[in-house]
């Protein structure tokens, strides 16, 4: 029997779901508009289909800069996006398609109630009426907001606004999800809640996952892996750490194991140099 050769043709899931490739990006400085600001310099990151990688930094560094590369929403300067081995900018609009995304701020429309809003970005894609009302429902549900539908953005808590964003992101079944420190703004307990049902959720169905935060728990408790960004300008990553962590994982039980621990203290060892710095210079431009 024949036996095709595995190098010759890889497994498709052996194809990143998303790669940075030499990615960098400058900007106009806003401090000095005469002169530019190199954010990321010679960025390689690739996230596998299926994984959940996340993005720790000083501030500043460039981690929604990276993200934001990902979604196609900024084109590098130099260097490639790749999404399942395709260029991101030969994609329609250079939009990365394959992608949902959650950022910080609230993208819910408040004139719409929380039925609408994830009726609309099904509808958006092209999901006839009927059939969005009722993906958009089931997902409502799936997030424990079943009886909340009618209701507008203002009548819900932020954590509910947080699940109708996710229901949102998830109702488009996206193969990549794309997070830029969504919980951030949310208290610890509702913060932990969130964090333990996306990753859940997740699990149903894991799809490649680029999640940038602040909190080096929350990056370790939900990832099978870390980068560390190292502070600008020219950031680029400087350290990646595997999570070997057992799942399914409850965020504040995991944090409680030595194994957390250790990792943590293996990542901080790293990380806190470059914090300090970026808070140096935060200090430098205020002044
Ligand atoms: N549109 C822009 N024009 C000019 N400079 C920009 C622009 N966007 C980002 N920058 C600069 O690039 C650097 C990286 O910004 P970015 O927002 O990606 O960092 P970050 O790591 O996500 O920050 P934070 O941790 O504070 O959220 C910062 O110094 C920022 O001021």
């Amino acid at each position: 029997m024949a036996h095709a050769d595995p190098a010759a043709s890889p497994p498709a899931s052996a194809v990143p779901a998303l790669r940075l490739q030499g990615v960098s990006c400058t900007f106009v400085s806003r401090d000095a508009p005469g002169q530019r600001y190199t954010a990321v310099q010679g960025v390689d990151l690739a996230v596998g289909a299926g994984e959940f990688v996340s993005v720790v930094g000083p501030t500043g560094c460039g981690k929604s800069t990276l993200l934001n590369m990902a979604a196609g929403l900024l084109a590098p300067s130099t260097g490639s996006v790749e999404v399942f081995g395709a260029p991101l900018a030969a994609q329609p609009e250079g939009l990365n398609r394959r992608a949902g995304y959650m950022f910080q701020a609230d993208s819910l429309m408040p004139w719409r109630t929380a039925l609408g809003n994830v009726m609309a970005g099904l509808e958006f894609h092209g999901v006839g009426p009927a059939e969005a009302r009722a993906r958009a429902q089931d997902w409502l549900q799936r997030v424990g907001l079943g009886a909340f539908g009618d209701r507008y953005p203002h009548q819900l808590s932020g954590g509910m606004r947080k699940r109708t964003s996710l229901a949102q992101v998830l109702a488009l079944d996206p193969d990549i999800i794309l997070m830029d420190e969504p919980f951030s703004a949310l208290d610890i307990q509702t913060r932990q809640l969130m964090e333990n049902e996306v990753l859940a959720l997740w699990a149903t169905r894991p799809r490649a996952v680029l999640f940038i935060t602040h909190d080096l728990d929350e990056a370790i408790a939900m990832s099978d892996r870390v980068v560390v960004l190292g502070a600008g300008p020219a950031s680029h990553p400087i350290g990646e750490f595997a999570i070997d962590l057992p799942r399914p994982r409850d965020v504040a039980e995991i944090k409680a194991t030595p194994r957390f621990h250790a990792l943590h203290a293996a990542i901080w060892a790293v990380l806190r140099d470059e914090v300090l710095t970026g808070y140096r210079q935060q200090l430098e431009r205020a002044a």
